[in-house]
């Protein structure tokens, strides 16, 4: 390569462009598109991804690149296009998109060091280069007299490796091995050699005169109790040796996986997925949407799928919402295709996230599970994209690039010539009417696997409650319930439905309600610490004692927290164990999978969670489920909160009766009426669909239009306002008679640490240069945005309206 076209890491608006540099002689043979790149910008060094390449460059004035910081393309041909294309639909810049295709290893500050992995003699200029040293920072290399073309070939005799070390240090790992440097019969002969005294060293040439095998050095030492002095004496005599290797950290030991086979399928699963199995044969793109209830054997079909996939040499990925990706979901993949799977999430460690992603890179792993990142998984013959509870909204990313991994997955299936399947028994209203469209391709599953029917819902009216004198968060119907199922020895899933609901602080005489000084929010009441918290900006304060305004002593937090439930639970049910689940008895890593594993083995009678309870658990033994608050969502301002409310009552539902015995949902409500709760007890998907479509079309909202929200904010209201005042006017102008601008708006939470947010929301059918635009306003504003701090977000697919 003679001239790279760089996109360097420095987003401002005018560097959406690529720049030329000359590739000095040393790099010209290594250098490919796709590699990342250290260039002079300006009077700094900057990271760049070579995103192409040129005989010539028209400038006069070209610098050097002056570093390359890999020896493979980390991304491929396809991704670098589909990084433009996420980039444009997103209105982000190249870099950001580039960038988010990446682990985070990749992304961070880096520093670079040359690490020795032979103990054998390397080539004199680097053997005074390391000076006895094993690691080296790699700028000595510099001011050296060792070459380039010195290192590349020490590196490709795999005797020394190039490292970047990331401020988080999580890169990659290595691990000392040993290894016999003599037939067994020599190291036979210098253990009688040795004397009696050197037992340790004996024990050391007696594990290899028994197992010859290179064994890992941390574990030799421990099993013969002993220190690397001993070690080193053996490999000073030249009886033993040791080396370095590159280890994986695998989060998951896959030996502990049983095999699991390809179940007969059911006629209902064989009808879906024979369209699919089609597509897969005949290598083309096609998007599905699944739409099968709970337990009907969704997840059957995906491993069966990809099977094939993997029968025609081809890859797969499958994304799963953050939440649901449990170690029970873990084990159902790696279960059917063992070490073939990586896995990809947020509770893994940067650097285990970086060694999962090197194994898909280097071919090593043909099926990715993951949360919505994943979704960029390195593949190059992708046969499926599989896409599980499609209607979450965690798909959605919320900060730059805002994209929906769900459009990310389609783009790619066009690429490959894919199928697309999207998966749920809960369809978005988006992708349900695509289906009825004939956009997507619709299959149905309308039966569980087990025959049984769907658990039947009960529906309590807590008004009723209250007025019969029941002032619990238990209405007597579930606490009969409870009683029983525990009774008969089986178990129970309660959920608190706590999104939109929040432990706040009031004063019981005044009214008065806590807010953050910074943001106008109310603030949370966390127990532990007895202190208050606002969950934007983390400001802190002590709980107080009286009211800040009327100084009375009866301030008091409301609200339904999972602690207070279980405390009730408790005074309630005094023989009934309890496991909760919720953000604060799951924050440590491990913690979600060891409370489930007890719950599993039938250690408690009752799991009692937030949300995070209602996805994709199965358990063979829980017979009843109940909803503490179905409505809790329902007054959120967001037109998605009755589909919201129908989705998750429905998911939850749905971890009843799975199995054998059958199942019971008891659903505690203040609005009984509401169409999201009532069609939701009787599953009744399709009413549902079209009561809300109705609702969608006359507030005018998707899939009738499509949104863009704009959000502005600055510290100085006045200013807020009047720039999108100023957006609002600029977009009238532009848009077609048919699309609403509206706004300014305050956001519904109007200011957040300190600054003031105002919106302005566009709701458009037809505009096709609406990007273009956008692109133009923040061009407009582009003085204010670098020296005003004013700040401007768009999101082109919005999911928080706040
Ligand atoms: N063909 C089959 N024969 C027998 N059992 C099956 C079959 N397919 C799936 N199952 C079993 O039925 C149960 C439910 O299946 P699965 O979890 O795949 O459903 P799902 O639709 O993905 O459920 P959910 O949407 O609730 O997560 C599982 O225990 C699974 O092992
Ligand atoms: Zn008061
Ligand atoms: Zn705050």
């Amino acid at each position: 390569m003679k001239i790279a076209k760089v996109i360097v890491d420095v987003p401002a608006s005018t560097i959406n462009q690529t720049f030329d540099y000359r590739v000095p002689e040393k790099f010209k043979d290594m250098l490919r598109v796709g590699m990342r790149v250290v260039v002079p910008f300006g009077p700094r060094k900057v990271m760049g991804f070579v995103v192409g390449e040129a005989e010539e460059t028209e400038f006069d004035r070209v610098k050097d690149v002056h570093d390359v910081l890999d020896l493979t393309p980390v991304l491929t041909e396809e991704l670098l296009d589909l990084g433009k294309w996420l980039a444009k639909n997103t209105i982000s810049f190249y870099i950001t998109a580039l960038q988010a295709m990446l682990p985070q290893v990749l992304r961070a500050q880096y520093k670079k060091e040359l690490i020795r992995l032979s103990d054998g003699e390397l080539d004199e200029k680097l053997e005074s280069l390391f000076a006895g040293r094993d690691v080296i920072p790699y700028e000595e290399m510099d001011g050296s007299s060792v070459t380039y073309r010195t290192v590349q070939q020490a590196i490709q005799d795999g005797d020394i490796a190039v490292e970047y070390l990331v401020k988080s240090k999580e890169t990659k790992k290595y691990v000392t091995m040993i290894r016999p440097r003599r037939d067994s019969y020599l190291l036979e002969e210098a253990y009688h050699d040795l004397s009696g005294n050197a037992r340790k060293q004996r024990k050391l040439l007696q594990h290899f005169i028994e197992a010859p095998e290179p064994v890992e050095k941390q574990f030799l030492l421990k099993k013969v109790q002993t220190m690397g002095s001993t070690l080193k004496a053996l490999e000073d005599k030249g009886l033993l040796e040791s080396y370095r290797v590159e280890a994986y950290r695998n989060p998951y030991n896959d030996d502990a996986f049983a095999q699991t086979r390809p179940l007969e399928l059911t006629v209902e699963q064989k009808a879906a997925i024979q369209p699919i199995n089609q597509k897969i044969a005949d290598t083309e793109h096609e998007v599905f949407l699944l739409h099968g209830v709970t337990g009907s054997g969704k997840t059957e079909i995906y491993l069966q799928a990809i099977q094939n996939v993997l029968d025609k040499g081809e890859e797969a990925i499958v994304l799963v919402p953050e939440i649901s990706l449990t170690p029970q979901m873990v084990k159902r993949f790696k279960g059917r295709f063992g070490s073939n799977v990586a896995v990809m999430h947020s509770a893994l460690s940067a650097g285990e996230k970086y060694d999962e992603w090197r194994r898909i890179h280097r071919n090593e792993v043909q099926v990715v599970v993951g949360a919505r990142s994943a979704i960029f998984a390195p593949f190059e013959n992708l046969g499926i994209i599989i896409i599980d509870e499609e209607h979450e909204t965690t798909y959605k990313q919320e900060d730059q690039p805002r994209y929906h991994a769900r459009d990310v997955a389609i783009q790619r299936g066009k690429t490959h010539h894919c199928p697309v399947v999207l998966g749920s028994a809960t369809p978005t209203l988006e992708s349900y009417a695509r289906g009825k469209k004939g956009v997507y391709q619709m299959l149905t599953l309308k039966k569980r696997t087990n025959e049984q029917a769907m658990p039947e819902v009960k529906i309590v009216d807590m008004r009723d409650e209250l007025h019969a004198g029941n002032r619990t968060m238990f209405s007597r119907t579930l606490k009969e319930k409870m009683e029983e199922c525990i009774r008969k020895g089986e178990q129970v899933v309660l959920m608190l439905n706590r999104r939109g609901y929040s432990t706040f602080v009031m004063c019981r005489d005044c009214g008065h309600v806590k807010e953050c000084p910074h943001c106008d929010i109310a603030l949370t009441f966390h127990k532990n610490s007895s202190r208050l918290k606002c969950h934007y900006c983390s400001y802190e304060e002590p709980m107080p004692v009286n009211c800040p305004e009327c100084e009375s002593d009866l301030i008091r937090y409301f609200g339904t927290g999972t602690q207070k439930v279980e405390e009730a639970l408790t005074q309630l049910l005094p023989e009934a164990s309890i496991i909760r689940m919720d953000v604060d008895t799951t924050r440590r890593k491990g913690s979600h999978e060891k409370l489930l594993t007890k719950f599993a083995n039938k250690e408690a009678d009752i799991l009692l969670g937030t949300q995070m309870i209602a996805k994709g658990l199965d358990f063979e033994n829980v017979t009843l489920v109940g909803v503490l608050t179905a409505d809790s969502m329902l007054h959120l301002p967001d037109f998605r909160s009755a589909e919201k409310t129908f989705q998750l009552l429905t998911q939850v539902s749905g971890r009843a009766g799975r199995h054998e015995l059958s199942g019971e949902v008891v659903v505690q409500t203040y609005t009984p009426d509401h169409y999201s709760i009532e069609l939701a007890s009787t599953y009744n998907y399709q009413d549902f669909f079209m009561q809300e479509m109705n609702v969608r079309k006359t507030f005018q909202y998707p899939p009738y239009v499509f949104l863009a929200l704009l959000t502005v904010s600055h510290t100085n209201q006045v200013k807020a306002v009047q720039a999108t005042q100023k957006i609002v006017q600029l977009l009238m102008k532009a848009v077609n008679p048919g699309t609403t601008v509206l706004g300014p708006t305050p956001s519904a939470i109007p200011r957040i640490k300190d600054r003031y947010r105002y919106q302005c929301m566009v709701k458009y059918k037809n505009e096709p240069q609406i990007r273009e635009y956008m692109e133009k306003i923040l061009d407009s504003f582009s003085d204010n945005i670098k020296k005003d701090d004013l700040q401007i977000t768009i999101d082109m697919q919005p999911y928080h309206l706040m």
